[in-house]
């Protein structure tokens, strides 16, 4: 018999009730987060919230004092820290900076600076690269070993708009074609950022986490960011309730339940919470809900 495809053997970190504290201080306590293959997970929050502090806990690169984190075994890590500690200004080629952290082939270092289309600066100077182009040599070098998980700590600073939204896109089809997990780490949801499955607010604890779309519509994101973000658009499906791989329940309005009882789920417009297992779907589309899709802003890469 052919096993419906498991969602435990897909599972790479899980964090029950994670904490870590310093000086006396919980600096993120709390935290319950599971990070899955093939999906991509955002961590939002304001200055200090613990996003870096959050992902180094799931990596391993820090502790926790309090709770579990559990990897799985072997787990191969592609790691962009927010802060490098390289000088800029120091000579280094991006083929010597895609080495820093250990041999690397020199068929696998031209594979990861073409997939993330700069093949031609392998010999460039890191202190001459634009910004863009030392976040794409930084992806290359994380992706380079083939990592089961990838952790970009913002990989968008230093970036401009449009670049920004060329990154994103390649996130995604770096995950798209070797089916890693991704987990990043932004300031605050952006437009790009409708290609992440699951954003998770974090402020110390984790306040609110659903889909973008959903998460921006929460009141507790709301309060964190205030009312109005401009420059957020989601292209939404109207969908009534969709069952997730691993059993959790997506609503309507994007949040996510474990189960399928209204009381559960963070239901703030006190209606559509009538969704439960076994009763009517109506699902009129055909693609995989597991996605929310980004509006097409990148049509001139297409061109
Ligand atoms: N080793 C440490 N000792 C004491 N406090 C620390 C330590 N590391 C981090 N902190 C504090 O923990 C809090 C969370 O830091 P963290 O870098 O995780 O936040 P962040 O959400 O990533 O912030 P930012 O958006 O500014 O990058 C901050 O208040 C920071 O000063």
């Amino acid at each position: 018999m052919l096993a419906e495809p498991g969602t435990s053997d897909r599972i790479l970190v899980t964090m029950s009730n994670a904490g870590i504290r310093r000086q006396g201080r919980w600096l993120v306590r709390g935290i319950d987060l599971t990070l899955r293959k093939g999906e991509i997970v955002t961590l939002i929050g304001p200055n200090g919230a613990g996003k870096s502090t959050t992902a180094k806990l799931a990596i391993g690169v820090l502790k926790a004092d309090e709770g579990q984190v559990q990897r799985s075994s072997g787990l191969k890590v592609g790691y962009v820290p927010q802060k490098l500690a390289i000088d800029r200004t120091m000579p280094l080629t991006v083929e010597r900076l895609m080495r820093l952290t250990g041999p690397l082939s020199k068929d696998r270092l031209d594979a990861a600076l073409y997939a993330v289309s700069i093949p031609h600066l392998v010999k460039a100077e890191v202190q001459h690269l634009s910004g863009g182009e030392f976040q794409r040599a930084l992806l290359a070098r994380a992706i380079a070993r083939d990592p089961d998980l990838l952790v970009l700590d913002e990989p968008v600073q230093g970036v401009d708009f449009a670049g920004e939204t060329a990154l994103y896109q390649l996130i995604g089809e770096i995950r798209d074609k070797t089916g890693c997990g991704i987990l990043m780490i932004s300031h605050d949801l952006h437009v790009v950022m409708a290609a992440t499955d699951t954003v998770v607010c974090l402020n110390g604890h984790v306040c609110c986490r659903g889909t973008p779309a959903a998460v921006s519509q929460s009141e507790d994101y709301r309060r964190l960011f205030g009312a109005s973000r401009p420059g957020i658009a989601f292209y939404n499906h109207q969908h009534d309730h969709t069952h997730l791989p691993d059993g959790r329940v997506q609503h309507r309005d994007g949040t996510i339940t474990d189960h399928c009882h209204p009381e559960d789920g963070h239901h703030h417009d006190g209606h559509d919470h009538d969704h439960h297992h076994g009763h009517e779907h109506s699902h009129s589309h055909s693609h995989d809900h597991k996605h929310v899709h980004a509006p097409d802003l990148t049509g001139d890469r297409h061109a």
